[in-house]
């Protein structure tokens, strides 16, 4: 602490918002470094807030990143931010809206609205450019995109490959007011490592089954051990609705299993930093929508 009792530290919350499908979770991970969020070709990947915390130096930022809004989803965004705003360690002060290249549909305008009810100083992100190829056609609609609202700023970036993040976010640091950090230092996400386990294998299953599974299919840690050499010990079942879905998840001779497990592995083992071990299950499930233990791992009731 200074003499005059402010703090040294600075950190604020900065809320990820966006349609479908534009690229926050990926951006919310470059912003991070680490992977807190999972991302996939299907829109609406993102079921849960997830909290993605960055920590440089004497500055904290603290991502939420929201389900993809749409027209349905009406009162998500005012949802959020009511309750990160009444935090009473800090509040969100900035919104990070997304966009994706020089396309702008009637669920972005949506976002927009919401965006402009809040009141939120907010930087516009255009992410997605590496798929621009008419340099013209981006600025006209960079100076379009500008008349829309009084945006704090216009950011073109690419989250894919990293390009304008690292900008990107020392534009957000250098503007959290002083405050203590919320999180201790270390801390990348407040989700437990038994939900990151889940989401990342929930993760893997999207890649590699394609269009054909459901988002009814969901994940539980039926087991997160520590073993005595350090070893993490992990149990995850599949749940599905079918015996078919079951067939395809586990494919032939069990290779297709094999892979989601060994890639969800890798990515467990470079986030826990630790060897894991993990195995997977698959299970048929009916009538699972009235299981309450299955709504809940879906995210349903975590509200
Ligand atoms: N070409 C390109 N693709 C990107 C970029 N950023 C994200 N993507 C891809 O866009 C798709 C959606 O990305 P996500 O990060 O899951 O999008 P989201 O906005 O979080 O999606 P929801 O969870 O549905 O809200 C994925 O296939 C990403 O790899 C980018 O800068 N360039």
């Amino acid at each position: 602490m200074s003499d005059n009792t402010l703090p040294e530290t600075r950190c604020g919350f900065v809320a990820i918002v966006g349609r479908p499908n534009v690229g926050k979770s990926t951006l919310l991970n470059r912003l991070v470094g680490q992977k807190v969020s999972i991302t996939s070709r299907k829109p609406q990947t993102t079921r849960h807030r997830i909290v993605g915390i960055d920590t440089e130096d004497k500055v904290q930022t603290v991502y939420i990143d929201t389900p993809g809004l749409h027209q349905e989803e009406k009162k998500a965004i005012n949802r959020l931010m009511n309750r990160a705003a009444s935090s009473s360690l800090a509040e969100v002060n900035k919104v990070l809206f997304v966009v994706e290249g020089t396309r702008w549909t009637d669920d972005d305008a949506h976002v927009l609205s919401k965006v402009k009810q809040s009141g939120l100083p907010c930087v516009l992100v255009i992410n997605k450019i590496d798929k621009v190829e008419n340099d013209q056609a981006l600025m006209e609609h960079l100076t379009w995109l500008s008349d829309q609202h009084k945006f704090s700023d216009l950011f073109p970036v690419c989250a894919k490959s990293g390009k304008r993040v690292d900008a990107l976010r020392d534009l957000i640091n250098a503007s959290q007011p002083p405050c203590e950090f919320i999180f201790p230092e270390d801390y990348i996400t407040d989700r437990s490592s038994r939900f990151m386990a889940a989401e990342i294998i929930r993760e893997k299953l999207m890649r590699f089954t394609g269009d054909e599974l459901p988002y009814s299919t969901t994940v539980e840690i039926e087991q997160f051990l520590m073993a005595e050499n350090g070893t993490y010990r992990i149990n995850g079942l599949i749940l599905v609705e079918r015996e078919s879905q079951k067939r395809m998840i586990i494919g032939k001779g069990g290779q297709h299993l094999k892979k989601i497990g060994t890639e969800a592995r890798k990515d467990m083992e470079q986030l826990f930093e630790q060897s894991v071990f993990l195995e997977l299950w698959v299970k048929v499930k009916s009538g699972w929508a009235d299981d309450e233990r299955a709504l809940r791992s879906l995210g349903y009731g975590l509200d």
